[in-house]
């Protein structure tokens, strides 16, 4: 059966008791034969059903879902309703929302499923047949059902049965959605139910795609609405269900060739299955997730269906065609996805104010007494008084009781109309009808309903008023009729006339003759209308008969033969008031005889007048309507004979090829042209390979290439980096230098008038001889030769050992100038290495740019950097982090080209990508941990995407890592506000 949730529905013997349960969507999957086209392409079986429950894949069997029930090409829709909808309709009969839906790709047969045709009605039509089944075999419940059918259409909500309700809303309150200003019909009768269908298919978005000619562009909803109340005196409230019928418009694949409007309704109709798909999949997971109702109307509309309570049944339509393989795959996963959707059915109570039905069952009431006061006061007590002042009155001027009855007689038949025309709207089984007479109703009705099913089953309106079984007969038998022309009802309570004229007292039951006149010309004068009103809904049956010819004559003959009726009715009461008119002649002064022959006379004149206008119209409108049965008969034969000639011509179509005797140079050349197109074909396939293997290569190149121009990019950061330590060092190297020469030049100055002044020294002792001691002391800043002056006495040993320790010490100070000599041009020689070493780097860096600028125009676009941006001469990485100090002075315009043969930048390019290669291994080392991770960062031990370079010259530190810290993590050294950066 269709699931295990709705048999649980079905044996539920009083859902007003069970409590909501719990179960997944009944899920079944329908399969349609292959089509002519399909066939004629060759299409294999690619799915197919494999016992009741389950689809198998033929190409891998492997492959097979398991659903509810499967159903296979050849089964009915009678079938599939029985096991996919049926359980749903009858609990939205007991007060359970139910939907039903077919979804599948475009063409897979979700309106024939849904719809159907004449000969094998679908879903829709069958459902509605038993909700009237229900209904009839429902004795102790009155129904009131309502239904309403909207489309939506490019995610715009229509209203089907309302050409002026578009682009209508969706609200919301505690039931659920609910579309804003939809029009919705009461329903009588399952005919009735159908023709609001047929009416609304008229204004249903259709239109053709390569799969199919009448595809529709628009998700249907056709919702009944069903309210019911005990009839018994144990009153237990109101129940309301909705049950929607949804035909839900194709999803469409990239196989569905649309331009233009087509494909913009395809996307819309993709869009909002792709929502429902996402919708059942969040239901699927069961979760407390957001489920995205509000992305599409579709989902919107469908909430409270999806997630509230009732039973849900998915038709899930299918191709077996191998073409369509994909595609009924994807709806084969979206059903199986939907099949782990849970609901909740619980049955709906509405209070009684918001109940339509007992609205209706008050006003009937009230009406009801209403209409007793008016006969009562009409006929009996009110109305002697009223007759007396009229008797009085009627000498001054009959014209005014006239009126005043036409009033009253007005009063009265719109309230037995709008009593009722209430009536109908309630429906109840006739089961409920008087014993013996349900068959003679029911045959009746049958009899007088043109144009319905007569399958469908009948039932009775509330009768609400008290008349008499024939009283009720005819209202039945209006009823029919009023179904498809509203307007007939009027002819049947022209039966009301009728019940006057059986009710008319005679004179000498309290009324007078003149009064007795006067109403017998009043209900001439009614007749006369009922006559003119039967003879326009004749001529617009006339119209109609075009349409529908058959069911058409039936309603004139009945309508003739009710408006002869009411003619021979007219004439009796024309003879009734000459009798009259004669009968009072006694009775009356002669002025009075004559002035109400003159009246009567001058009346029947206009009678006859008018009834020679009304034959005579009949007369034409019957000319009209031979006429166009005429018309008809020929329209048909011309039918036929197209359709035959169509049959023939393609029959002939296919016996031509055979027999088609072509010329055999024709046949030749066709040949010829035949077989150069295939090498064409083959040449074109073949470049179109070599063409993709081409860009793939290309792609591949151009892959290496923005590999190798971030490659470069990096180098340029390494190099700058590299430059400027340099640079610092080789600023260090020449201050040392220059302090060194200072030293030196002191150093020599000193020693040189050290020697000044040892000589001048030297030559005074001598030219003093022995004359005395030196007995003031140089302040000599040297202190070498100065320490005691007692020293130059003449005595000359010591004089001697003094000049052996003086040239001892020039000579240790001369070694230790050679020695600065010496570091001196060691500095130097350093310097200018390392200025070479900044030129080649500078060569390097040059090279590296035009390098990296040659890349960028070859093309990859890969590379981000910016030549034009010249941004402190280096394009920094985004990634770098608090790079304000870290200015690398050359600009690109200062960089020098060297004239390099191009051919050299291979080797250039190779030798800095290793020596990049050697100062990431450096860096790496130099971190030191040697566990191989050494490029994760540190602190975070997540791969940065740019590493810091720290001032230590560490790369250990992301980027995110590096704002934190405020030492290196390898040798804790200070990071301070200095950061180098290099992207890795
Ligand atoms: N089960 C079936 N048996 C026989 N014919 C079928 C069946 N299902 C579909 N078809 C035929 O296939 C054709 C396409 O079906 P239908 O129009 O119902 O498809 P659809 O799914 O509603 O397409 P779209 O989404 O484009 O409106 C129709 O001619 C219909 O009669």
């Amino acid at each position: 059966m269709a699931s295990s949730s709705s048999s649980a529905s079905a044996s539920s013997p009083d859902p007003l008791d069970s409590p909501p349960s719990s179960h997944s969507i009944s899920v079944t999957i329908r399969f349609r034969p292959l089509s002519e086209r399909e066939f004629q392409r060759g299409d294999e079986i690619a799915w197919s059903p494999d016992g009741d429950d389950l689809v198998l894949n033929h190409y891998n069997p492997s492959t097979a879902y398991a659903f509810d029930k499967v159903f296979g090409p050849h089964t009915t829709s009678q079938q599939v309703y029985q096991v996919a909808a049926k359980t749903v309709v009858k609990a939205a009969m007991e007060g359970v929302n139910g939907t039903v839906f077919a979804y599948g790709v475009t063409s897979s047969g979700k309106t024939h499923t849904m719809h159907g045709d004449h000969n094998c009605p679908g879903i829709i039509p069958l459902a509605i047949k038993d909700v009237f089944s229900i209904i009839q075999d429902t004795p102790g419940r009155e129904f009131l059902l309502r239904v309403s059918y909207l489309e939506i259409y490019n995610e715009v909500i229509n209203d089907l049965l309302d050409p002026a309700g578009q682009n209508l809303r969706v609200r919301e309150d505690a039931q659920g959605t609910y579309v804003e200003g939809i029009k919705e019909e009461v329903v009588l009768s399952p005919g009735h139910a159908l023709s609001f269908i047929a009416a609304g298919e008229e204004h249903r978005h259709v239109g053709s795609n390569n799969f199919n000619l009448l595809s529709s562009r628009s998700h249907t909803i056709f919702t009944l609405m069903i309210e019911s109340s005990a009839t018994d005196d144990e009153y237990d409230g109101v129940i309301f269900s909705q049950l929607n019928l949804i035909d839900l418009a194709g999803s469409e694949s990239s196989k569905t060739e649309t331009t233009g409007l087509r494909r913009k309704e395809g996307s819309y109709i993709n869009k909002s299955l792709l929502t429902l798909g996402t919708v059942i999949g969040k239901l699927s997971e069961g979760k407390a997730s957001h489920v995205p109702y509000r992305d599409s109307k579709l989902t919107r509309l469908l909430q409270s269906s999806l997630s509230g309570c009732g039973h849900v049944s998915l038709i899930c339509t299918v191709t077996p065609a191998s073409s369509n393989m994909e595609e009924t795959h994807n709806t084969l996963k979206f059903a199986s996805r939907a099949k782990h959707v849970e609901i909740f059915a619980s049955q709906n109570k509405i209070i009684d104010e918001k109940s339509l039905i007992k609205k209706y069952q008050r006003e009937i009431s009230n009406l009801k007494q209403e209409l007793d006061q008016l006969r009562r006061g009409m006929l009996v007590g009110v109305s002697h008084e009223e007759i007396l002042s009229l008797r009085q009155q009627l000498e001054e001027g009959q014209v005014k009781m006239r009126t005043r009855l036409e009033e009253e007689e007005e009063a009265k038949a719109a309230l037995m109309s709008r009593i009722q025309r209430l009536s109908k709207l309630i429906l109840v089984s006739s089961k409920n009808a008087i014993p013996g007479s349900l068959g003679d109703l029911a045959s009746h009705q049958r009899s007088h309903s043109a144009g319905e099913d007569e399958d469908f089953p009948t039932l009775d309106p509330v009768n609400p008023s008290d008349a008499s079984y024939e009283c009720k007969h005819k209202r039945s038998s209006s009823k029919r009729s009023e179904e498809l022309l509203p307007n007939a009802s009027i002819i049947a309570e022209s039966t009301q006339a009728g019940e006057l004229i059986c009710g008319t007292k005679l004179p000498g039951c309290g009324i007078s003759a003149s009064d007795h006149m006067d109403l017998l010309v009043e209900q001439v004068k009614v007749l006369a209308d009922e006559v003119a009103f039967g003879t326009s809904t004749m001529k617009r049956l006339i119209e109609q008969s075009v349409d529908d010819p058959e069911c058409s004559k039936l309603q004139i003959q009945n309508l003739e033969r009710e408006i002869q009726e009411k003619k021979r009715q007219m004439r009796a009461l024309e003879q009734r008031i000459t009798e009259s008119g004669k009968a009072s002649v006694a009775n009356t002064s002669l002025v009075e005889m004559q002035e109400t022959i003159t009246r009567l006379m001058a009346r029947c004149n206009e009678k006859g007048f008018e009834l020679e206008i009304k034959s005579a119209d009949n007369r034409i409108l019957q000319e009209q309507l031979q006429n166009k049965c005429s018309e008809n008969r020929e329209l048909l034969e011309k039918v036929n004979e197209l359709q035959q000639q169509l049959a023939s011509v393609f029959s002939a179509k296919t016996v031509v090829p055979r027999e088609l005797d072509l010329p055999v140079d024709y046949i030749e050349e066709l040949e010829k042209k035949v077989k150069i197109q295939e090498i064409e074909n083959k040449n074109l396939k073949q470049d179109r390979a070599y063409l993709s293997e081409e860009n793939s290569a290309l792609c591949v190149q151009n892959q290496k290439l923005a590999q190798e121009a971030s490659y470069a990019k990096e180098l340029a950061s390494a190099a700058a980096v590299e430059l400027k330590n340099l640079a610092a060092e080789v600023t260090n190297l020449s201050l040392q230098n220059s302090k060194l020469e200072k030293e030196l030049q002191s150093t020599q100055g000193m020693a040189y008038s050290k020697a000044n002044g040892f000589n001048r020294k030297f030559n005074d002792g001598v030219r003093g001889g022995r004359q005395g001691r030196l007995s003031g002391r140089v302040n000599d800043i040297t202190g070498i030769a100065c320490d005691n002056f007692d020293a130059w006495n003449l005595d000359p040993d010591y004089l001697k050992v003094e000049l052996k320790t003086r040239k001892q010490r020039e000579a240790a100070l001369e070694a230790a100038l050679a020695e600065k000599d010496f570091l001196e041009d060691e500095y130097r020689r350093k310097v200018e290495a390392a200025k070479k070493r900044e030129e080649a780097l500078e060569n390097d860096l040059a090279n590296m740019w035009v390098l990296v600028a040659k890349l960028k125009k070859d093309g990859s676009g890969a590379t981000e950097l910016n030549l034009e941006e010249k941004c402190n001469g280096v394009k920094l990485n985004s990634n770098v982090v608090d790079c304000k100090d870290f200015v690398v002075e050359r600009q690109i315009s200062d960089v020098r080209v060297p004239a390099e043969e191009p051919t050299r930048e291979e080797p250039l390019f190779a030798r800095l990508k290793a020596r990049l290669q050697e100062m990431k291994e450096k860096e790496l080392k130099s971190m030191g941990d040697g566990d191989g991770n050494s490029h994760v960062c540190k602190v975070c031990f997540e791969s940065p995407t740019a590493a810091v370079l720290l001032p230590c010259r560490h790369f250990c530190l992301c980027k995110s890592c590096s704002l934190a810290c405020s030492e290196c993590p390898i040798c804790r050294t200070k990071i301070g506000d200095r950061l180098f950066a290099f992207a890795s």
